[in-house]
């Protein structure tokens, strides 16, 4: 053969192909360039594989095997096909590389573009990569980045065969050139071979007259005077560059240092010519590859420019001709201040970002592919958003994915919050992928625990929350245990939960964190006192050396589960504090966990923000709260109606602190669309198979009326532990976006401080300290101690005074501190509903003390725009709690006074209603809905 390419062997240069492609190899397409035109290489870049893969379906054959495993990282699905590429390419290329004895025959394969700036990463990643690839001739590719000289060092060192890529100027060709023989030599010292390692050092050409180019025509445009010295150097600049890099190298050759690695066999590290398809039409189609011919170089062309030269190429070698011009070019452009250094440092940053940018579009079109290979297995989500917002959503997504969000939460990164201790606080990423739980230890308790009659959890918040709402929601085995959450200090409560049981054939739950939050210890004191309990049948969950886990062992509890003090209370649903009360109500928990994997792995490091649903559903929540829309409205289908109670506590206890946050709205009744104000964002999940035509049409007319509306669709309640996770990483980007740290609840303590004084000044005295109301007939007290403006008089100028300040914007607040069954739930929603209605506001309701660990956050702590009515009342059946003065009516109502204290303390309005019986509430929910009519 004799076409100008092949002639090109003859000059000394190896032709390369700067292309890769599925069904390119597949037709024997690099295999006719190898035999017709001698080509003895082939490169590949993430740009390279995100033409071939993302726009292409080429690839889905080998997508859908790789999927069908289930548990597979975007960038595994990613590294899959194109390493199967490049084993294809140096297949082919082996006949060459077994023939010119390893001097030639390689094909690169890139490391991440998001390490460049990371030496033992890139050290590690090329080390799996030369693994996974298992070819002699595979070259890995690695930025010539400071940080990539030392890694290119250590990896020629271990005898790896390296591209150096991203080279623009000559210093950085330097280095790399120097951290090959250093490499070398370190071999030698050790005794090893050097004979088969082959190094090539990319230099880039036009992305540098790209640059230049532009600068030197707008200088012309704008006139300047040296014109015409300007026009006679452009598309001068990166060949000469590229020229005297190659004096450089034949320098090298000189050195005593590099004649005693040849006399040991090493190869030369030969310099390649990178980015030589002309970017400016105007040029000849081939200039990057004539004025570039010489001895021991290699020429990587695009395939349109390999075709060119291919046509009509002069294969003359030029490389050493006019050296001086090359120099008076240089110099030219060093007088002429076009600032070559500033132009190549920052073109090696802008490589990294532009192959980074290519890998965040590859693995988000991997990901989008990804997403519809598993249909309704990842629960789906789309939202309708106003259009102001859906442009702040969209700019923020973008900014988010070039400031690698996905990557830098997966690793910890306080950064992206306020930079205090958020790193320690990520447990939850491990937990989603089930690594918290010992699936074994859970199916012998599941095991144990199947006899018993009931399970019975004792605990608040994030260690009650999460099991309730598996318990309603998630299908368990026939057979199993009946489920009871109780999370309350409520005396009623305490004794219906005790009248549904028989203790001796109850298994009990004690869950805390900390081992120390007051409820679970004066429920575990009761319910140890019944008849028939016995501690063996007793169970604690809580985190390491907790105060509870000391008394559990002490006691002879029967089990104690460990949590990851590395999760927060609120996102332990997928760790123990979930999954032990999940195993003894008879839930699947190795089932649970598969069918959550699929949101695991789309919210992964690798998907980026646009494809990763934690990320994106985070975006919304974070700008529709700055937009203020700070009212998340969840409005589920039938079936899951109990989520919003595990979702409200996530949201509020993480974002609802130093005046900003989101106040969820859980279970308020549906109102028509023109109840809501602008200050909502609703969340409709839906679960198949339910149908309510009435929220159906709602949600409708919510979009409509441009409301933003966000659905989430969910194929099967064991896909609940997706939503788990997809809401604990989208708030914990909200509060990243809002600007707060997710992770701490600094005004939960200020509660329990007045409330545990109250309980204390209790014990002492045996009574709580007097209080004097504003209106007292015997039927209900009313008191507002934080609010001078209020005089004694009647109940409803009270009522109707306290209601009136609410404004658009704010939210109203029922705080029940009484039991939370039906009757009570429905006066409450009725309550709200008129208030809604009337003032168009956002309202929110909680049971105390259940919410103080919940939301309670957010009430005092997040935006200072709430109104509350706090419930409390006189039982007329009070719980004594054994071995103490107060009764558990005693300690609600003290929490019940210690929480208005600091809401008062925080400036949020609030308004108490006693009632001296049972029977007052109705007329309260009465009183309160003529107030607002
Ligand atoms: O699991 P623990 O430590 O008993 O805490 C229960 C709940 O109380 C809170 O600390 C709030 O008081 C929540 O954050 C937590 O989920
Ligand atoms: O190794 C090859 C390089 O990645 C490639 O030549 C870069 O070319 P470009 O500047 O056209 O992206």
């Amino acid at each position: 053969m004799s076409g100008p390419l092949n002639k090109l062997e003859q000059a000394g240069q190896a032709v390369w192909l700067d292309f890769v492609d599925r069904k390119f190899l597949a037709d024997g397409g690099l295999r006719k360039l190898i035999e017709e035109d001698g080509l003895t290489g082939v490169t590949s870049n993430p740009s390279i594989f995100e033409k071939a893969i993302g726009h292409s379906d080429a690839y889905d054959d080998g997508l859908s095997e790789y999927l069908d495993k289930g548990d597979s990282t975007i960038v595994a699905v990613y590294e899959s096909l194109a390493i199967a590429d490049i084993q294809a390419a140096a297949d082919d290329l082996r006949p060459v590389y077994d023939r010119l004895e390893g001097k030639d025959g390689y094909v690169s394969l890139e490391v991440s573009p998001y390490l460049a700036q990371a030496t033992d990463d890139t050290i590690e990643e090329a080390r799996r990569l030369a693994e996974a690839v298992d070819r002699p001739n595979l070259m890995v590719k690695v930025p010539g980045t400071q940080e990539g000289v030392p890694a290119i060092r250590q990896l020629i060192a271990d005898g790896l065969s390296i591209n150096v890529t991203l080279l623009f100027s000559r210093d950085a060709y330097r280095a790399v050139a120097m951290a090959y023989l250093e490499g070398l030599e370190e071999r030698v010292a050790a005794g090893q071979p050097i004979d088969r390692i082959a190094s090539v050092a990319s230099f880039f050409i036009s992305r540098i007259d790209a640059q230049i180019d532009k600068a030197i025509d707008d200088r012309i445009a704008e006139g300047d005077p040296e014109a015409d010295a300007l026009k006679a150097i452009r598309g001068k600049v990166a060949i000469a560059n590229a020229k005297l890099a190659y004096q450089d190298y034949l320098a090298i050759l000189e050195t005593d240092r590099w004649k005693a690695l040849a006399a040991k066999g090493a190869q030369v590290q030969r310099l390649l010519w990178a980015s030589t398809g002309v970017k400016d039409k105007a040029y000849s189609d081939v200039l990057y590859i004539e004025t570039l011919i010489g001895r021991d170089t290699v020429n990587t062309m695009p395939p349109a420019t390999m075709d060119a030269f291919r046509d009509h190429g002069d294969a003359t070698a030029q490389l050493t001709n006019d050296i001086a011009d090359a120099e008076h070019v240089m110099a030219e452009a060093d007088r002429l201040h076009l600032k070559l250094g500033d132009v190549t440092t920052g073109l090696v940053t802008a490589g990294v970002k532009l192959f980074a940018d290519a890998a965040d579009s590859l693995l988000g079109a991997v990901a989008g592919k990804r997403d519809t290979f598993l249909g309704d297995k990842l629960n789906g989500m789309s939202a309708t958003l106003p259009k102001s917002l859906d442009e702040t959503v969209e700019t923020r997504i973008g900014t988010m994915r070039k400031d690698a969000w996905s990557r830098r939460l997966w690793a910890a990164d306080a950064t992206l919050w306020t930079g205090k201790d958020e790193g320690k606080w990520l447990g939850w990423l491990a937990a989603g992928k089930g690594e918290q739980v010992e699936e074994d230890a859970l199916a012998k308790l599941a095991e144990k625990t199947k006899g018993k009659a009931d399970v019975v959890l004792l605990g608040m918040g994030g260690s009650s929350l999460g099991p309730e709402v598996i318990g309603a929601i998630v299908p368990p085995t026939t057979g199993a245990p009946r489920f009871h959450a109780l999370d309350s200090t409520d005396p009623a409560q305490v004794a219906t939960v005790a009248g549904q049981i028989d203790a001796g054939n109850t298994a009990f739950l004690v869950s805390s964190k900390s081992g120390s939050t007051l409820e679970p210890q004066l429920l575990e004191a009761y319910f140890r006192s019944l008849p028939g309990a016995d501690t063996k049948n007793f169970v604690a969950v809580t985190d390491p050396g907790s105060k509870l886990e000391a008394s559990a062992k002490a006691d002879g509890f029967g089990d104690i589960f460990h949590g990851d003090p590395a999760i927060g209370g609120r996102y332990s649903v997928l760790s123990v504090f979930g999954m032990v009360p999940a195993a003894m109500m008879g839930v699947d928990v190795p089932a649970f966990f598969t069918a959550a994997k699929a949101m695991v792995f789309a919210c992964g490091p690798d998907s980026p923000p646009a494809t990763n649903p934690g990320m994106r559903l985070g975006a919304i929540m974070g700008e529709a709260a700055l937009a203020g829309r700070d009212k998340l409205t969840i409005l589920p289908s039938p079936s899951l109606a109990a989520f919003g109670s595990w979702l409200e506590q996530l949201v509020a206890e993480s974002t609802g602190k130093e005046g900003k946050g989101i106040v969820p709205v859980d279970l308020e009744p549906l109102g028509s669309a023109d109840s809501y104000g602008t200050d909502r964002l609703f969340v409709h999940l839906h679960l198949a198979g339910d149908s309510d035509d009435r929220l159906e049409s709602t949600l409708k007319a919510l979009a409509d009326g441009g409301h933003p509306l966000v659905r989430i669709s969910v194929a099967d309640p064991m896909q609940l532990g997706q939503e788990f996770f997809r809401w604990e990483m989208a708030t914990a980007v909200a509060g990243a976006i809002i600007g707060i740290d997710p992770f701490d609840q600094p005004d939960v303590e200020a509660a329990k401080v007045e409330a545990r004084k109250l309980v204390d000044a209790y014990e002492a005295t045996g009574a709580l300290e007097p209080e004097t109301p504003l209106y007292d007939d015997g039927d209900i007290a009313i008191f507002a101690p934080g609010d001078p403006e209020f005089a004694p008089t009647d109940p409803a100028v009270l009522l109707s005074t306290h209601f009136a300040s609410l404004v658009p914007g704010d939210y109203a607040g029922f705080l029940a501190y009484i039991e939370r069954n039906e009757p009570h739930a429905d006066g409450i929603a009725r309550m709200r509903a008129a208030v809604r209605d009337a003032r168009q506001v956002a309202t929110v309701a909680g049971f105390g003390p259940r919410f103080l660990h919940s939301t309670g956050q957010a009430y005092k702590g997040g935006p200072r725009t709430g109104s509350f009515l706090e419930i409390t009342r006189t039982p007329s059946d009070d719980v004594a709690v054994p071995g103490r003065k107060a009764s558990f009516g005693t300690v609600q109502l003290a929490q019940a006074r210690g929480d208005l204290d600091v809401l008062v303390e925080r400036g949020q309005r609030v308004m108490r209603v006693h009632l001296k019986h049972d029977a007052a509430f109705d007329r309260l929910v009465d009183m309160v809905i003529a107030s607002v009519a």
